[in-house]
């Protein structure tokens, strides 16, 4: 498979910090590769690398086999960050048309991404006067329009609501199955989940675990059953697969790698039972625990 994007060995010192350390990292063409991590991880740093902002210390950064420093292979990259404002005066057919043309593209292939994006009807209105969302959309045709190998992608989905979103990842899924690479750095770890190939933990400027989300899921086999039950604790403790037990007010919180055993013996044990729950290892709560931070049941959690 081809590799649109190549990082091996790479360390990366901000004085004395430390930000990458001994960085390895691939995309290959139709992938979509996740970079999850808590803050200070090194993710933006590894994309600054990447998208040729910051000058190589120590090891190999390759878009499609060449350095991203040349304006050349700059051309093979689409970039959405958060952090880049746009110019005062332009229109968002201006930015657009500027951006194909910078890509060795005709004039012309803005219209039809500005269709797909459904940016027709503001093509004429100044880019920097546009909602948030709008703006992100500007932003993404101007990354596509040049038809680049890899897209890089950083908090894209910042400040999208729902439809914005799932329109968003239906566009990216368009260019994955043409073959360009994806890499997306996002706190929204239950999104990613639903949209990656492979997701890559840093912490402290190195890669702790990678792998598919179900694959990182599947290492935390723990299941949580949730029930009101007047069972004391001591007496759960004792039923068969029961890893812990945790009361909330009337709720009790069991541990176990057997929920379906758990709960046979436990509606014998009481026929009053209540508000039965049975909750599993989400990714967010993986990413946590790989990255040292404590599990937390929520569908949407910061990493
Ligand atoms: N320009 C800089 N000068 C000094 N230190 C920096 C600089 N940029 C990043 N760092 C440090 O490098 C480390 C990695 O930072 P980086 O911004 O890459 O992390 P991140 O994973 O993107 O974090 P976040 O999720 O908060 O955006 C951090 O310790 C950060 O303080």
């Amino acid at each position: 498979m081809t590799k649109v994007l190549e990082v091996a060995g790479v360390e990366h010192r901000f004085g004395d910090t430390v930000a990458l350390d001994d960085l390895a990292l691939d995309v290959a063409a139709g992938e979509c590769v996740a970079l999850l991590g808590p803050n200070g991880a090194g993710k933006t740093t590894l994309v600054n690398l990447a998208v040729g902002m910051l000058v190589r210390q120590r090891g190999t950064v390759l878009v499609g086999g060449a350095d991203p420093r040349w304006a050349s292979t700059r051309r093979q990259l689409g970039v959405v960050q958060q952090t880049l404002g746009f110019p005062k005066v332009l229109t968002v057919r201006e930015l657009i048309t500027g951006a194909a043309v910078r890509g060795g593209k005709p004039r012309s292939s803005a219209a039809p991404i500005m269709a797909e994006l459904d940016l027709t009807k503001l093509a004429d209105r100044r880019a920097r006067k546009l909602s948030g969302g709008q703006q992100q959309r500007v932003q993404l045709a101007m990354a596509l329009v040049a038809e680049p190998r890899l897209l890089i992608l950083d908090e894209p989905t910042v400040g999208l609501d729902m439809p914005a979103r799932r329109k968003f990842w239906e566009i990216i899924a368009r260019r994955r199955a043409a073959g360009v690479g994806v890499l997306v750095t996002t706190h929204l770890i239950e999104e990613t989940a639903a949209v990656a190939d492979r997701v890559v933990v840093l912490n402290h400027g190195r890669v702790v675990t990678s792998g598919s989300p179900t694959e990182l899921v599947a290492r935390f086999p723990d299941r949580t059953v949730l029930a009101r039950t007047a069972v004391p604790e001591r007496r759960l403790a004792e039923l068969p697969g029961v890893l812990s037990v945790r009361r909330e007010d009337a709720l009790v919180r069991l541990a176990t790698r057997e929920p379906e055993e758990l709960l046979r013996v436990l509606l014998a044990e009481d026929p009053a039972l209540s508000g039965l729950r049975v909750e599993g290892t989400g990714l967010a709560e993986a990413v946590l625990a790989f990255t040292g931070g404590s599990a937390r049941p929520n569908a949407e959690v910061r990493a």
